[in-house]
């Protein structure tokens, strides 16, 4: 099939919902074979039926080294190598900085930060001939939100990934950047955030007013972005985050 990523091999973590979700649905129409992973098996395969044709689903969580050591396992038998990596996996909580708990610490820290560089880590043996990795960040790495400082401070741990791992990878032809979203309405908000439908009205309201563009984005505008960073269009662009918040991080 023609398209941006034809003949690629993409992963994407957490690609059972949201921006992961989404991205699976760009990556798949501009050509590339698809393997999303999820820590539930269930919601896996609903979204694997959902995507259809050149979607793989492998159950795992990024915090689990040997869940990484099997899906690279899975993948290095099935396609033989990895194109494109969407390190997408993550979530967040708010707690206040004077109710952090060691576990909101260290769970977000496991996941976001922990998690995503042993996703990396581990992929490259299979970008021997190159590849394009995008770790999912956030807005939040630069502009400072009530109440999610741990939050924050794992997404800024990516974007001091990406400059570095740029220049580790220097000969490889292996490129890393960051895409960081703002406001996107996903199942996390009621998951992760536990926002009933009222409160995320409020909350997205809020983000509106303080946004250039004076809206949330939608999933599938950050797709596109993914996308633009996996591709070749982006083929001289590494270490770099690109933004894709209406200009709120601007504000
Ligand atoms: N929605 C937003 O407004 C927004 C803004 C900025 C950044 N992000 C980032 O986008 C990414 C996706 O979030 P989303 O909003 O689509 O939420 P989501 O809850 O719909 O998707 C998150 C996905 O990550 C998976 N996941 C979480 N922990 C995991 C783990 N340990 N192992 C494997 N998978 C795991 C979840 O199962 C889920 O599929 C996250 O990294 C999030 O921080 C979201």
């Amino acid at each position: 099939m023609a398209g941006k990523l034809a003949e690629k091999v993409a992963l994407i973590t957490g690609g059972s919902s949201g921006l992961g979700l989404a991205t699976a649905k760009r990556f798949l129409s501009e050509g590339a074979q698809v393997v999303i992973t999820g820590r539930r098996q269930a919601e896996l395969d609903v979204a694997v039926a959902e995507l259809g044709g050149n979607t793989f689903g492998v159950q795992g969580d990024v915090s689990k080294l040997t869940d990484l050591d099997r899906l690279y396992a899975t993948i290095r038998d099935k396609f033989g190598k990895l194109d494109v990596l969407f390190a997408n996996a993550g979530g967040g909580g708010f707690q206040p900085l004077g109710e952090i708990t060691e576990e909101h610490f260290d769970k977000y820290f496991s996941i976001n930060v922990r998690g995503t560089l042993f996703t990396v880590q581990k992929a490259l043996p299979l970008m021997a001939a190159g590849g394009s990795i995008v770790l999912n960040g956030s807005m939040v790495s630069i502009k400072g939100l009530p109440g999610f400082s741990v939050y924050s401070a794992t997404k800024a741990a990516l974007r001091s990934f990406a400059r570095t791992w740029a220049v580790d990878l220097k000969g490889k032809n292996i490129r890393v950047n960051v895409v960081s979203p703002g406001t996107v309405v996903t199942p996390a908000y009621k998951s992760e955030l536990g926002m009933n439908d009222e409160q995320i009205k409020g909350f997205v309201a809020q983000a509106a007013a303080t946004t250039p563009l004076g809206r949330a984005g939608t999933p599938d505008e950050i797709a596109k972005a993914v996308v633009f960073l996996a591709s070749d269009d982006s083929s001289y662009m590494t270490g770099a985050e690109l933004f894709v918040d209406g200009g709120a991080a601007q504000i």
